[in-house]
């Protein structure tokens, strides 16, 4: 059998300081290799924490983390991973391909294998005729486009995103959701996307998880059932089955269909 993509085990973080906060507990998780899991819940209840725990740049206070059967630092020090987060984060004065290229030549890829793999991915995320150009040149989404392409460059069989969308106007938001799902369906990556969007954490995911608010634990996990990504198209925005997984994830959020909206999470 392959390892699970993530194997969260009991996991917990506290930050200690002035006023202890508790930010996870108890959190089980397992995120199978290729499948699309998103994480939703109100601001604060440990997202962002959870999604730094896999990626090693924190480390839980209890439980164990581990990625394709390794420690999660194993697994970052061997680049099991790519990260997308809100803001692009390209470096201003690198062009766009030698964005894409940064995390190869970090890691010693040579010069024709490089431009080789960066010509792939500008072409996957649409970019070909900007490789040269600089990031102020390009909109918010193209940028997005950027830094996916730059987390794909590795051929990660994980990619972590917390709210890769969050800043961008809904009609590019929309767009660059169908184009992450046709790059999951063609790089069978895993993916752990941290979002506040309902209906985009339904139209991404194979499972939706449903966190409670501070300690950050499991409330509960939607099992979408739509479809692999490579058979979901736009015309399943507007399709019965759809609507019902928004409706079944909304509900765990609010612990019924007549409860107050959690704050923190966008409904439309
Ligand atoms: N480095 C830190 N030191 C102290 N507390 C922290 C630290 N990082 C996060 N926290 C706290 O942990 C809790 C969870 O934060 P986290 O950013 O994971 O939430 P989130 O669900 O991603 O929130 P949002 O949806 O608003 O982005 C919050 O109460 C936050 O204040």
């Amino acid at each position: 059998m392959t390892a699970a993509a993530v194997q969260v085990t009991d996991v917990g973080r506290v930050f200690a300081g002035e006023r202890t906060v508790t930010a996870l507990e108890h959190v089980d998780l397992t995120v199978g290799a290729g499948e699309f899991v998103s994480l939703i819940g109100p601001s604060g209840c440990g997202k962002s924490t959870l999604l730094r725990l896999i990626a090693d740049l924190d480390q839980p206070t209890s439980g164990a983390i581990s990625v394709f059967g390794r420690p999660a630092e194993q697994a970052r020090l061997a680049h099991d991973y790519g990260i997308a987060f809100q803001q692009a984060g390209l470096l201003p004065w690198r062009t766009v391909r030698a964005n894409i290229e940064l995390p190869l030549s970090l890691h010693g890829v040579g010069r024709g294998a490089r431009r080789e793999r960066a010509d792939e991915m500008l072409a996957l995320v649409g970019l070909t005729d900007f490789a040269e150009h600089f990031p102020d040149q390009l909109s918010g989404g193209m940028q997005q486009r950027v830094a996916i392409a730059r987390a794909l460059a590795e051929r990660p069989s994980l990619l972590l995103m917390d709210e890769p969308f969050g800043a961008l106007d809904e009609m590019t938001r929309e767009r660059l959701q169908s184009e992450l799902v046709r790059i999951c369906a063609e790089t069978q990556a895993a993916v752990v996307f941290v979002t506040h969007s309902i209906p985009e954490a339904v139209f991404l995911s194979d499972r939706v998880v449903v966190m409670s608010a501070r300690p950050g634990r499991i409330a509960g996990i939607v099992d979408v059932g739509l479809g692999r990504a490579g058979e979901r198209g736009d015309d399943l925005r507007e399709d019965g089955a759809y609507f019902a997984a928004v409706t079944a994830v909304r509900e765990a959020l609010h612990g019924g269909a007549s409860a107050v909206p959690a704050r923190g999470v966008e409904t439309r």
